[in-house]
């Protein structure tokens, strides 16, 4: 299979990510095979584009799904594809634990590329963050993460803001839902040592904003990664689906698709 002939399927295709995307693979001169959605508003799609019932239609006629819908599609999805021959490009954030495994076990018949952020920016800084995270002990370095986002978004913390809490996490060898503090209203006492903050504000228009920070006694250490049009992660889907081709099957993310060595 060549990137030419790869039939590219969406599935919440007249989503704010989702119409970007079809106007990223036109851009490219690539194949859209057609999508789903929920309403099919089709409004503002090229005509002839086909919004199919399921997403077992559209596997059949696609050789790669790019997926921004809402958790509540996952474990659907994940049981459609399958015993597809598709590879799955997953942007869709708030998937619950049990069908994140169903994620896993589809990965060991198909490709899938999974990012909760396809900007290569937020790749980088979800390292960095893992990177002061091994360096900055962590009873004297106090990790909060900050995300912002528009009015419509339904998941907090984002799934940004979990993939970098995760890599701190990581880099400190502990499993972040045992350290994980988010949304904290009353009287919460103390900051417990070692901790893992979150905060979520939400409003307007706000495209995509993380901060990774980290606060000693004497000093704070701040990555922030700004994101100022969904174009970059349209750009980025598209970049893992051309990249999927030919791929074994396997739980990827976009750390494989940029070709960084493994941390
Ligand atoms: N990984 C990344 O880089 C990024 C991830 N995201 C994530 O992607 C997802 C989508 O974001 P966004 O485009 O802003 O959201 P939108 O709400 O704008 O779009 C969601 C799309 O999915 C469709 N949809 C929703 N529920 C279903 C369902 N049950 N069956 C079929 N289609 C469904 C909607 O249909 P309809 O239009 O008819 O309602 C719409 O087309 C979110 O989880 C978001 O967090 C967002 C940006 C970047
Ligand atoms: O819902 C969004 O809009 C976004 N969601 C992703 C997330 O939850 O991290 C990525 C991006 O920040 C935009």
């Amino acid at each position: 299979m060549t990137s030419s002939s790869l039939r590219i399927g969406i599935a919440g295709i007249t989503g704010r990510v989702g119409r970007l995307l079809v106007e990223e693979i036109i851009a490219q001169n690539l194949s859209l095979s057609g999508g789903t959605s929920l309403s099919k508003d089709i409004q503002n799609l090229p005509n002839g584009t086909i919004i199919f019932e399921t997403i077992d239609e559209l596997a059949k006629v696609s050789d790669v799904i790019i997926d921004f819908t809402n958790a509540s599609t996952t474990a659907i999805h994940a049981r459609a594809l399958k015993d597809s021959n598709v590879a799955w490009i997953i942007g869709t954030t708030g998937i619950s634990d049990i069908d994140q495994k169903l994620v896993q076990e589809t990965a060991m018949t198909i490709p899938v590329v999974q990012a909760a952020n396809f900007s290569p920016g937020v790749t980088l800084i979800t390292r960095l963050a893992g990177e002061l995270a091994k360096a900055l002990p962590a009873n004297q370095y106090d990790a909060e993460i900050l995300e912002t986002h528009h009015r419509q978004k339904v998941d907090a913390p984002s799934g940004t803001a979990i993939a970098i809490g995760e890599a701190i996490a990581k880099a400190r060898h502990v499993d972040l839902k045992s350290v994980k503090e988010a949304g904290r209203d009353g009287v919460t006492g103390a900051r417990k040592e070692n901790a893992i903050g979150f905060a979520s504000l939400r409003g307007g228009q706000i495209v995509g904003e993380h901060s990774a920070i980290f606060l000693s006694d004497v000093e704070e250490i701040v990555l922030t990664h700004k994101a100022f049009d969904r174009r970059i992660f349209a750009k980025g889907a598209v970049r893992s689906a051309l990249w999927s081709v030919n791929k074994p099957p396997k739980l990827y993310g976009m750390t494989h698709v940029l070709g960084l060595d493994p941390l």
